[in-house]
């Protein structure tokens, strides 16, 4: 899949001071998924990867630039076909098992719904293949008569991840799969998405705010900010080696195994998508930043072919968290006015 240059603007949904008020979702954002590969997608909240997702399984349709299947525009296709692409190549799980399964059905005809839609195999065929999918993600046949509001919520999300799968997708996209469940659960359900990934060859797209998590499950990090992916990088470069100072700083501040947490300090929360600063979207909180990155945004910078950055002053290679701590603070104290 590969989503080439997409905008989403949305009209505001509370109607601001301005009538006319658009949300600027996704700016020119890029990204194209191999197969078998896993690509976690970070950024606050706000930042446009639910969008971004959802583009890139044919859910939204972009403003303006292309989202393609093997080489084919999506929005080219004849509607029927794109349902079909959509419904059967490319599979979704959501954030919240409890709203994304129709609380009325027992959990065999939830599975056994995409196969009816897209006419797949005979009656039997059908019963066998849910029974399958049931074991595919762990769950006992018994239950396969619930309904969905009689499972904990560990169970219900690999309800969803079953229905997911029942196409047998080439790309699965897990939006924070794990951010309604308990934390006793959710290493069990990440480990599930990763098995099944390495015993299906699925490609997944993990969409969450956890750069930690996000690091662990993926072979590539894209960062977000404000519609736009800043920063691409290897999974094992995200952390200490990221060069947008974004990335760096929401790094800095989630706790991890080797590290303390020392965050970066920025200024204020992310701007409003409804009138994003000029040039870099970052530079009003980054201690970075200067007239050159309110005139523009600059284009990709590479590193080691594969790691790629939008950033008019990069953090060197060399800095430790600690050096751009003490940088943040410096810039802060050079731009704060005295004390009285
Ligand atoms: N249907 C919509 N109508 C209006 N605005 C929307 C709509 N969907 C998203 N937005 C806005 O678009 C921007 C990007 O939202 P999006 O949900 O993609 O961000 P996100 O990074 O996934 O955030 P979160 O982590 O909170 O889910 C936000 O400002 C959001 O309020």
């Amino acid at each position: 899949m590969a989503v080439t240059d997409a905008h989403v603007v949305f009209p505001a949904r509370s109607g601001g001071l301005f009538r006319r008020d658009r949300v600027y979702a996704l700016t020119g954002a890029s990204l194209t998924i191999a197969p078998g590969e896993t690509v976690g997608v970070v950024g606050e909240s706000g930042c446009g990867k639910s969008t971004l997702a959802r583009v890139l399984i044919g859910v939204q349709r972009p403003t303006s630039g292309t989202v393609a299947h093997r080489g084919r525009d999506l929005w080219a296709m004849p509607a029927g076909e794109r349902r079909v692409t959509v419904g059967t190549r490319l599979g979704m799980v959501f954030q919240d098992p409890a709203t994304a399964l129709n609380r009325r059905l027992p959990i065999h005809r939830v599975l056994r719904d995409p196969l009816d839609v897209h006419g797949r195999g005979t009656p039997a065929q059908r019963a066998e293949r849910v029974r399958e999918l049931m074991a595919l993600v762990g769950l006992p046949a018994s239950l396969a008569d619930r309904l969905p509001g009689q499972l904990s919520g560990g169970q219900r999300q690999r309800v969803a991840i079953a229905r997911a799968l029942a196409l047998e997708p080439e790309l699965l996209i897990a939006d924070e799969p794990t951010s309604a469940l308990d934390v006793s659960v959710r290493a069990q359900i990440l480990n599930l998405l990763l098995d099944l990934k390495e015993r299906l060859g699925l490609a997944l797209v993990f969409v969450s705010h956890d750069i930690q998590t996000v690091r662990r499950m993926s072979d590539r990090v894209v960062t977000m900010y404000l519609g736009r992916v800043v920063e691409e990088s290897p999974a094992a470069r995200v952390t200490e080696h990221a060069r947008h100072p974004y990335t760096r700083a929401l790094f800095s501040a989630t706790p991890g195994l080797l590290h303390p947490i020392q965050p970066i300090p920025l200024v204020g929360p992310v701007p409003s998508a409804v009138r994003p600063p000029s040039g870099c979207p970052f530079r009003t909180r980054c201690w970075k930043a200067d007239e050159a990155c309110a005139a523009s945004m600059p284009d990709f910078a590479t590193d080691e072919g594969d790691h790629r950055y939008r950033c008019h002053h990069p953090v060197a290679g060399a800095d430790s968290t600690g050096d751009l701590v003490d940088q943040a603070r410096r810039a802060r104290a050079a731009t704060s006015p005295e004390p009285a």
